[in-house]
């Protein structure tokens, strides 16, 4: 959501458990200490190579006015919670500071996306909205995007509200559009985001009227300057495209023209091939072809690796439900308070976690491609030479005299936003460009080149140092 009036959240929209162990920090006089929080996520979705964050405009909106209302306060009594736990939490504001990467940027397991700096109560209060967000975002997102690797310049139209999981829908057009669809059906999530919305017919308007035929012109005299017909209720091929060839004639009579038709079953090539030639031995090459019926990328890929002349595709459920991949795994952990790293400890060594502040660099090869590496460091570092394997002790990288783009800025101080509210088509634009500079080999569908991270030989001490620490003798 990226204006916050549109979606009114308030501080319950949490866990449970957020705000107990809120009233225990608050009870002991913890909740003031300072918490640096990282988001990170530890697998990329849909065994890609790449992934692409989203979310983080619609978090800074809403945690700038992030508060608890009457209503949240009077029903926190229901919880047992103490009297003045609950009169604290009246004035409960986010007032920490955020470094993120750039909204549409690509990005990688394990290293940081996100670092917050807060109090304690704050950072913990704010973890289940954030991981809400931008899991969901950030797993649409990619989807879009390796829908748009596939379809070149063609014209990709989100479909999708009716089989979204309820209200994400609309959080799934948006992070349809910076992963880089062209328009959608949901006239809100147009308005709102500021994208073109993009509608056909459906099979009821023809059924309605009985008559195929009727049903087209019909439409045509009430819709002449955006008129798409449905052409597969009744017969594809003998029905649906003569009858919307005849319109289209009619409509040329009247000065008008027949945006496209519709395909909404069958073989998706042999129908759009045969469609193509029947229009254009009708003079009617201007009329576009749209398919939909449950496509994803690998069907949108196959259709076009068939020649198939399909100029519009129209992506619902498996775009917005980010299918096969329910969700994105990302995760908020603890890596500094009270002046002291902090880390978790794993049987893995891949599931420990980073502590202290971080920051990452992304490496560039000669060309100003990126080169293959994203390296974490310490806050204070300002490059990163050589990069230690995250999980296994003997493999490193060297990166002397590449030259290293810092990832995390700040975007959010003392709970203010400092950067500009940018339109999603920019963000999408910038998504786009970034992926331009990821070489082809991380974006291929199977077995895609994986994308290296790793540590600063400062950071790697740290996390060894406090392992050693902590672990059972
Ligand atoms: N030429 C093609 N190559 C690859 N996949 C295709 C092709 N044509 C259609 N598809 C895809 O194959 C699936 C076809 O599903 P299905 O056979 O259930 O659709 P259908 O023929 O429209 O049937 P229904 O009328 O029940 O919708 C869809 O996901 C569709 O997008
Ligand atoms: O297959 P998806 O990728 O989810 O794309 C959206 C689908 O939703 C519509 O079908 P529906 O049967 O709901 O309505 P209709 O009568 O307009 O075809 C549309 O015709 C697509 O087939
Ligand atoms: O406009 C369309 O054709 C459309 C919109 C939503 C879902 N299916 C199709």
């Amino acid at each position: 959501m990226t204006d916050p009036e549109r979606l009114d959240l308030t501080a319950t929209y949490t866990d449970l458990y957020q705000i107990a162990m809120g009233q225990v920090y608050f009870l002991n006089g913890h909740h003031h200490h300072e918490a640096v929080f990282d988001y990170f996520f530890r697998k990329l979705p849909f065994g890609g190579g790449y992934a692409i964050f989203a979310g983080l405009y619609d978090l800074l909106e809403l945690l700038e006015r992030l508060h608890f209302s009457a209503d949240d306060l009077q029903n926190l009594k229901q919880l047992g919670l103490r009297d003045e736990y609950i009169a604290y939490l009246k004035g409960f504001r986010f007032r920490g500071s955020i470094y993120a990467s750039a909204e549409g940027d690509i990005v990688f397991p394990t290293r940081p996306v996100m670092r917050i700096e807060g109090t304690m109560l704050e950072a913990q209060l704010i973890e289940t909205l954030l991981l809400n967000l931008v899991n969901f975002q950030t797993l649409i997102a990619t989807k879009a995007s390796r829908m748009r690797q596939v379809a070149g310049e063609r014209t990709l139209a989100e479909f999708g509200l009716r089989r979204a999981q309820g209200l994400g829908g609309y959080h799934a057009t948006r992070a349809a559009i910076i992963g880089g669809f062209n328009s959608t059906s949901n006239v809100k999530a147009a308005f709102d985001f500021g994208v073109s919305a993009s509608g056909t017919m459906a099979h009821s308007f023809i059924q309605h009227h009985g008559d195929e035929l009727s049903a087209f012109r019909m439409f045509a005299e009430g819709r002449p300057d955006h008129c798409v017909l449905l052409v597969d209720t009744y017969d594809t091929l003998l029905s649906g495209v003569p009858n919307a060839i005849t319109v289209a004639k009619e409509m040329e009579q009247r000065g008008q023209r027949l945006q496209g038709i519709r395909l909404d079953s069958g073989d998706l090539a042999y129908l759009s091939k045969r469609a193509r030639v029947m229009l254009d031995n009708a003079g009617l090459h201007h009329v576009k072809i749209v398919a939909s019926n449950q496509l994803d990328e690998f069907v949108i890929k196959s259709l076009l690796e068939q020649g198939a002349p399909i100029d519009v595709f129209g992506v619902g459920t498996s775009l917005v439900t980010g299918h096969p991949d329910a969700a994105l795994d990302g995760v908020y952990k603890l890596s500094l308070t009270q002046n002291k790293p902090r880390i978790k400890i794993s049987e893995s060594l891949k599931k420990i976690t980073l502590p202290h502040k971080k920051q990452v660099f992304r490496i560039y090869d000669g060309n100003g491609h990126f080169a293959g590496a994203d390296g974490i460091t310490l806050h204070d570092e300002t490059q990163i030479d050589v990069m230690h394997h995250p999980f296994e002790p003997d493999k490193s990288t060297s990166f002397a005299g590449l030259r290293q783009e810092p990832l995390l800025h700040k975007v959010m101080e003392q709970g203010k936003i400092l950067i500009e509210k940018k339109p999603l088509t920019f963000i999408a634009e910038y998504s786009k460009a970034r992926l331009g500079l990821l070489p082809e080999e991380y974006k291929r569908f199977q077995n895609p080149h994986t994308y290296k991270i790793g540590l600063s030989p400062r950071l790697k001490a740290l996390r060894d140092q406090l392992r050693s620490e902590y672990r059972k003798p």
